[in-house]
């Protein structure tokens, strides 16, 4: 192996025509052998046009793709579009041949030259993605997070260095996501799998990322660990892409005792809570929004209405007066 970078995007720009030069506009980014890399932004940033760059499904106007030092070819200069080295899985299952076998399915993108291997290899990709016991089911009959994760088995079954996942995740439900993407991690663990990942779901990005990369307009505002982000967020755009944040005006701000110097004042709804036996009760509580172990309450007061978190569910009512107290914020 080479001591080259392992893949990088060197001031890679890909435009397209129109008003807003939509796009993505000499982006550098260096992705780590062996990580999670996740990339977030709004719709419309530029996650998968800079995701299809990478992988050599888009060739960038200016700047280059390297994987391991050597250019990654663009579409025209390829018969099959897409690094060899690369498998790139989306929300579509379109691959699947739903009259096939699941086995079949995985089993038939490997060649026939080693028959012993063709079939321990089938088996592994299978047990890796938890769907082992589902072999001989016709791929017609399974649910959407059991194609999901065909698609998934597909795409390891001839051992990419690089796994390629735009949102994937987004037509499962979501009790199954999280098992898909323990599962996903766990492959990644044990093979030293590299994957990138584009997606819109805060939750996921945060559990399954090793490393984050901002997009806006097409650029990088930021990057970091999930926990760096989320903790020391550098932008107010990443702050919200990241959690169902309260967003204050300075002057708002004031009405609760924050004296802030920048114009934004950020509160995490973990950062605020209800307190029931004050004699202050100057909030009233519009909604309860149940998540199972804690509820997410909205309350009010004259035109503001902040997000707070309750860690003991049914201790309040909609209707309910309650101070607020906030113990963290955030400026931008
Ligand atoms: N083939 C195309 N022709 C014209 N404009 C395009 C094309 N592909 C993408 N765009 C535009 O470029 C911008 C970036 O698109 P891209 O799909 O990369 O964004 P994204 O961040 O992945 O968005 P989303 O989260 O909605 O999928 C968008 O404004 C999109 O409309």
């Amino acid at each position: 192996m080479t001591n080259a970078p392992f893949l990088q995007a060197l001031s890679v720009t890909k435009t397209y025509p129109g008003e807003r030069m939509a796009g993505v506009k000499g982006v550098s980014v260096d992705i780590k052998h062996q990580r999670v890399t996740a990339i977030i932004g709004e719709s419309g940033s530029g996650k998968s046009t800079l995701l299809k760059m990478l992988y050599g499904l888009l060739s960038p106007e200016e700047g280059r793709v390297e994987f391991k030092g050597e250019r990654v070819w663009g579409p025209e200069e390829k018969l099959i579009p897409g690094h060899d080295a690369m498998k790139m899985v989306t929300q579509d299952t379109d691959g699947l041949n739903l009259y096939a076998k699941v086995w079949d399915n995985v089993a038939v993108l490997m060649p026939n030259t080693d028959i012993k291997d063709k079939h321990d290899r089938t088996t592994q990709v299978l047990k890796q993605l938890n769907i082992l016991h589902l072999a001989d089911r016709q791929a017609f009959y399974l649910s959407g997070g059991e194609k999901q994760r065909v698609a998934i088995a597909r795409a390891l079954a001839t051992r990419p260095e690089v796994l390629l996942l735009d949102e994937p995740f987004n037509q499962v439900d979501t009790s199954f996501r999280e098992g898909l993407q323990q599962d996903i991690r766990q492959v990644v663990h044990d093979t030293g799998l590299t994957v990138i990942m584009v997606s819109h779901d805060p939750a996921e990005v945060l559990s399954m990322a090793d490393e984050l990369i901002v997009l806006k307009d097409g650029q990088i505002i930021e990057s970091g660990s999930p926990k760096q982000l989320y903790q020391h967020p550098q932008n107010l755009y990443t702050a919200k892409l990241l959690t169902n944040c309260n967003v204050l005006s300075r002057e708002d701000a004031a009405q609760f005792g924050l004296n802030a110097k920048a114009d934004h004042v950020v509160i995490y709804p973990e950062w605020a809570n209800p307190t029931g036996s004050w004699t202050r009760k100057d909030f009233t509580i519009k909604q309860l929004l149940f998540k199972g172990s804690y509820e997410d309450l909205l309350v009010q007061k004259g035109h503001i209405t902040l997000r707070l978190l309750n860690d003991e569910p049914g201790k309040y009512q909609v209707g309910d007066k309650v101070h607020v107290k906030i113990h963290k914020f955030l400026e931008f």
